[in-house]
């Protein structure tokens, strides 16, 4: 029996239009998710998050390739499988006047679910003391658990969200994250789009890249972050320019920076400590620098990330090609 919820292989969607011509936005993409991992979706702006998201969900009309949800085939089987998968693609847009009770009540009517479970959802995204204000003068990020609490109502195995962290603030951010770990130890699987690699560091414990269209890494959070491990450390030494003669001698890359040097290719930081004090320097401080999900992020797809500046993937097959892929532990769609 197969644990995965969601596999995609070799997705393809283009958009054409008129002006613009066409643009690939996502070009061959694979991504599996199995039960129980909370999984980031990690990309730059405009790398084809969305549009796989909306594919998968049928909101959007693939060109090629596999998926399935739960086991069944999207889009074709997915109402087969509806009532077990919440999610949050495109911001759903509630009425200010009505109160988030209120709210939830209507969606439970309206969707055959048993009107008790509004209090649960509510307790569950924490909004239980604030049901019975109108929804126009809640925070955003209470907003958005109002929408996590409208996907949560028919206790769903799987929940997708788009970016929900998106213009949150920090505080925002952090209850974001404390209620997808909670949903995450209910059992549930989760599946998270954002552009907020800290985040995905912290919630997450599986992680897919994409970059224009295509996957860049997948695996385990920390094995994708081992994977790029470049084993530097940063040295501080009284003699900064011999300990730098030393550590070249001994045939390791030194980079020098005012007040401290960074050495690679070091696995066993000893090596450097030897290395100097057995010529009699001594060494001040000896850090490893493990990587971030920020370098890795920038390692693949080569892109900074100006916060809220989208960028377009290029409008060709060709110029949509991305270098290298990694795959780190995970089993491949399909295989
Ligand atoms: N309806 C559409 N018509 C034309 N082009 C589109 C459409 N939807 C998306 N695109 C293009 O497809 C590419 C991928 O967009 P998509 O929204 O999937 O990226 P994303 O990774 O979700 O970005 P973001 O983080 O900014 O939300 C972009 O170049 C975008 O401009």
């Amino acid at each position: 029996m197969t644990s995965a919820v969601i596999e995609i292989e070799g997705l393809r969607k283009t958009f054409r239009s008129l002006r613009r011509g066409s643009r690939v936005a996502v070009d061959g993409f694979d991504l599996l998710v199995e039960a129980g991992q909370v999984h980031g979706f990690l990309g730059p702006n405009g790398s084809g998050k969305t549009t796989t998201l909306r594919a998968l969900l049928g909101l959007v009309r693939a060109d090629q390739g596999r998926m399935r949800v739960l086991g069944a085939s999207a889009p074709e089987q997915l109402p087969q499988v509806a009532g077990r998968v919440g999610a949050i693609v495109e911001s759903p847009q509630f009425f200010g006047n009505f109160t988030a009770y209120r709210t939830l009540r209507l969606l439970a009517l309206a969707g055959g679910v048993p009107v008790t479970r509004v209090d649960d959802v509510l307790e569950q995204v924490g909004l239980l003391d604030r049901a019975h204000e109108r929804v126009k003068g809640y925070s955003l990020g209470m907003k958005q658990r109002l929408a996590v609490a409208s996907a949560l109502l028919k206790r769903p195995e799987l929940l997708i969200l788009d970016e929900p962290a998106n213009g949150l603030d920090p505080a925002g951010i952090r209850e974001m994250r404390d209620l997808m770990r909670a949903l995450a130890e209910r059992g549930v699987t989760v599946l998270v789009s954002s552009h907020i690699l800290a985040e995905i560091q912290v919630i997450c414990d599986h992680v897919t890249i994409i970059s224009r269209g295509r996957r860049a890494a997948t695996g385990r959070v920390a094995e994708v972050l081992a994977g790029h491990d470049r084993h530097e450390c940063l040295v501080r030494a009284d003699d900064l320019a011999r300990a730098e003669e030393l550590l070249v001698a001994a045939g390791l890359a030194v980079t020098g920076h005012p007040d401290h040097l960074v050495v690679g290719g070091a696995p066993d930081p000893a090596l450097v400590n030897r290395t100097l004090g057995e010529q009699g320097l001594w060494v001040r401080e000896l850090t490893p620098l493990r990587p971030d999900l920020e370098s890795v992020f920038l390692d693949l797809t080569g892109t900074p990330e100006p916060p809220g500046v989208p960028r377009q993937v290029g409008g060709t097959a060709d110029d949509a090609t991305v270098g290298r892929e990694i795959d780190l532990g995970t089993r491949e769609v399909g295989a």
